[in-house]
């Protein structure tokens, strides 16, 4: 009876210590003013950013969620209380994002589609530019765009038993030369020669094998595995860190920036091809044929 009521207190101190723990902690949370699309709270302790990608069904990147996150990133690199960030997803166990929006390529005038990957532009140099470290938490599938924002981040953190890959060649399109580049840089130019070629998507484990994932761990285990790293990636002197970044990743980021233009008009001109239109709704159809 003793020793049941010894624990019984421990157990009652323990629940008062977390209580006032949680206290301390959410009072340390400050929540951006986000968009309800990209959520975004700061641990004024670390200066930790948390940003959580929240567009129903499955972050699929349209033209609000692109300029969400792009603006959100902005800030973030501005904002000098920060000290690094996670990006993850609301949909976790299911979807971290779909990609780009495909409906966003399918019979639209070539003001949209210029207008839309001006988007895709922008929201890569921003991400890739971040200058302070980025993990992935990636709680779910990343098929194509999806793949390519989480190897913007500087470390992937990835959820078993789901997919991720650059498979656009399956859906008849082609990944833009700057995706490819993410993919060289992860995991070398053979693997990425056969991912990209034959628009492979891998599972968590083999994408482990590779290196286009750094870790898998279970579903509860990713956003606490991608604060551990955090901490110890924001430890290295962050003047340091942002030089030795920019200078690897400025090659790629200069070809597009000195090129804009013309990297719209690639793709305005790639898209709106008959036969790349025809495999686009024939995927859109497929997609949405799948769940009957
Ligand atoms: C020179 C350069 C030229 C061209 C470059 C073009 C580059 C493109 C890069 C891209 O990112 S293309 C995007 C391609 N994305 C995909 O192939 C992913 C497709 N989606 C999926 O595989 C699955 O949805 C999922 C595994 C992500 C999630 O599966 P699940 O949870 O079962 O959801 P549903 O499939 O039921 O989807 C719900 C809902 O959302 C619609 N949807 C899914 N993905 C997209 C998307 N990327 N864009 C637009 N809409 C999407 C799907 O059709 C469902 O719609 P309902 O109306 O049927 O509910």
């Amino acid at each position: 009876i003793q020793a049941l009521q010894i624990s019984e207190n421990k157990i009652i101190k323990t629940k008062m210590l977390s209580r006032a723990c949680f206290r301390q902690f959410s009072a340390s949370i400050r929540r951006m003013s986000s968009t309800n699309i990209v959520e975004t709270n700061i641990d004024s302790g670390t200066g930790f950013a948390t940003v959580t990608l929240s567009q129903p069904p499955v972050n699929s990147l349209d033209k609000n969620l692109l300029t969400a996150i792009t603006d959100r990133f902005k800030k973030l690199s501005d904002d000098s209380s920060v000290t690094g960030a996670i990006l993850t997803s609301k949909f976790d166990g299911k979807v971290f994002s779909a990609g780009l929006n495909i409906v966003d390529m399918f019979q639209k005038s070539d003001d949209h589609l210029g207008e839309f990957w001006g988007m895709v532009q922008e929201w890569y140099l921003t991400i890739q530019g971040f200058p302070k470290p980025l993990v992935s938490a990636i709680n779910g599938h990343a098929p194509t765009g999806g793949c390519a924002m989480a190897l913007m981040s500087d470390y992937r953190v990835m959820v078993e038993g789901k997919t991720i890959g650059l498979n656009e060649t399956l859906l008849g399109i082609v990944a833009p030369f700057f995706f490819a580049d993410l993919m060289i840089a992860a995991v070398g130019r053979r693997h990425a020669e056969f991912a990209l070629n034959n628009g492979y998507l891998y599972t968590s484990d083999e994408a482990l094998k590779i290196g286009l994932v750094d870790e898998v761990v279970n579903l509860d285990q990713v956003v606490p595995t991608a604060l551990k790293i955090l901490t110890k990636m924001t430890k290295t002197p962050q003047p340091a860190y942002q030089v030795c970044k920019n200078f690897l990743r400025k090659e790629t980021m200069d070809t597009l920036r000195n090129d804009r233009a013309g990297d719209i008009a690639h793709f305005v001109g790639f898209v709106q091809q008959p036969n790349v239109q025809k495999a686009i709704g024939g995927y859109l159809q497929a997609l949405k044929q799948r769940k009957k």
